[in-house]
């Protein structure tokens, strides 16, 4: 196919970024050209498989340095002064063609492992997180369960570590684990008790196996897969935090995952309306281009308004976070309307193509079209990393204070 002109370039003005955080979007730009654009189609729509995982695509990444933007210099890392921000300018470049990859090979890699790495005690982050930052290891985060994931409570939560001579023995069963089909280590969160506490876990150990990687809708460049844990020793000083605080390490990680959903959210929505407006500004119906129609207009008009307002909150989200190490309210407002959008936008881009907009592959001129996985790859995003039903909670219940709702 050929690429549309991005409307970007002159709807939305970067002004108030720092110099850094702009020439991280030149650098995630130019990467994202030059190395994903030719395997995005590819990604986006081959069926998962186990032997999937976008390794070459991981390698790329790694040897280009991007895994260093989120990161300290003591890590191997760039030594940002917004990191965050950096990181989720990055994530929508990469999404604006594959955000599985996206979501996969930054959102999970990077940001769920990295960043909690980020936060365990000096020896452990020492350890593992320069190693990240090279492209050492593929890591995966494992919070959720077949009956545990929006709702984390203690209650819910089957896995178990039990204590024992200088450390814990796990058993587990985790679902939907990105990456665990590739994955050299994990984070996992289980019970210790009556309290919830997240272990680093060599998924080489006799004990760790990852199921076949499930067949989902979209986000294909994601494999996710089912672990199971049996018996697995973990020594005390694979404890990530503390005993007990393994909640507050995952919420920690993912606030900032969230942010990179909505930042994912607008690339896809970004490249959903690129392809729309140049299709529509061409196609004639009725003697007349798609565009001219008013409907049309107001249409995509008010998806304009969605991206920046979208953009404006994932930026705002980093930047508080990269000041204040806190955005609690914003990732969850950022999470909403980058995913919202997404949704909003491809149905719409596909209604006004057609099927040219429904269509994947046209066989008569072998010519690749993006809209059909993009509105496959944006349902997730409402979905995943907490619900969006869980944000608005999280909103709500810093407008009207937890003593009214919980
Ligand atoms: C539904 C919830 C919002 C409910 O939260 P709770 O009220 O049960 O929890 P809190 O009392 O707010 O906090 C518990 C604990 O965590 C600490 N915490 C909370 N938020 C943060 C934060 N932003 N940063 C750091 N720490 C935080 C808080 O201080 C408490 O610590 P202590 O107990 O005091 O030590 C919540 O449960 C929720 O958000 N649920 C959704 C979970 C979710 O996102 N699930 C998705 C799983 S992963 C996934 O989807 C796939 C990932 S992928 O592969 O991409």
């Amino acid at each position: 196919m050929s690429y549309p002109h991005r409307r970007s370039e002159h709807m939305f003005n970067d002004i108030f970024l720092p110099e850094e955080t702009l020439a991280i979007r030149a650098e995630a730009r130019e990467f994202a050209e030059l190395k994903l654009r030719p395997r995005a189609h590819s990604l986006n729509t081959a069926p998962e498989r186990r032997d999937g995982f976008p390794r070459e695509l991981f390698e790329l990444m790694s040897e280009a340095g991007l895994y260093e933007i989120p990161f300290a210099s003591d890590v191997g890392g760039r030594g940002l002064k917004y990191p965050t921000l950096a990181t989720l300018v990055a994530i929508e470049e990469l999404a604006y063609y594959s955000p599985g990859a996206a979501s996969a090979l930054y959102d999970g890699q990077a940001i769920l492992v990295g960043k909690t790495l980020d936060r365990a005690d000096p020896a452990l982050r020492q350890r593992y997180l320069p190693q990240l930052v090279k492209g050492g290891f593929v890591g995966a985060f494992a919070t959720s369960e077949p009956e545990a994931s929006t709702d984390l409570s203690v209650g819910s939560m089957h896995s178990r570590a039990e204590r024992v001579e200088g450390g814990w023995v796990v058993n587990a069963h985790k679902r939907w684990i990105t990456n665990s089909v590739a994955a050299d280590l994990m984070l996992l969160l289980c019970r210790t008790g009556d309290r919830l506490t997240m272990l680093c876990v060599d998924m080489h150990a006799s004990g760790v196996s990852v199921g076949e990687p499930d067949l989902k809708m979209g986000n294909h460049a994601q494999l996710t897969a089912d672990v199971h844990i049996e018996n697995v020793f973990v020594a005390d000083d694979h404890v990530v935090g503390e005993v007990g605080g393994g909640l507050r390490a995952a919420l920690g990680a993912l606030m900032l995952g969230r942010m990179g959903i909505g930042a994912i959210g607008v690339g896809m929505a970004q490249a959903a309306v690129d392809f729309a407006v140049d299709y529509s500004s061409k196609r004639k119906v009725f003697g007349q281009e798609l565009a001219r129609f008013q409907h049309w207009q107001f249409v995509f008009a008010e998806h304009a308004l969605g991206i920046e307002s979208a953009r404006n909150l994932y930026i705002k989200a980093a930047l508080r976070y990269d000041q204040e190490g806190q955005a609690e309210v914003e990732a969850a407002m950022a999470k909403i309307a980058g995913s919202r959008l997404a949704v909003d936008v491809a149905r719409d881009a596909i209604q006004v193509c057609g099927a040219y907009g429904f269509v994947r592959e046209l066989k008569e001129t072998s010519t690749y079209f993006p809209l059909e996985s993009i509105y496959r790859d944006a349902k997730i995003g409402e979905i995943y990393e907490g619900a969006n039903e869980v944000q608005r909670w999280v909103v709500a219940r810093n407008l009207f204070g937890r003593e009214l709702i919980g």
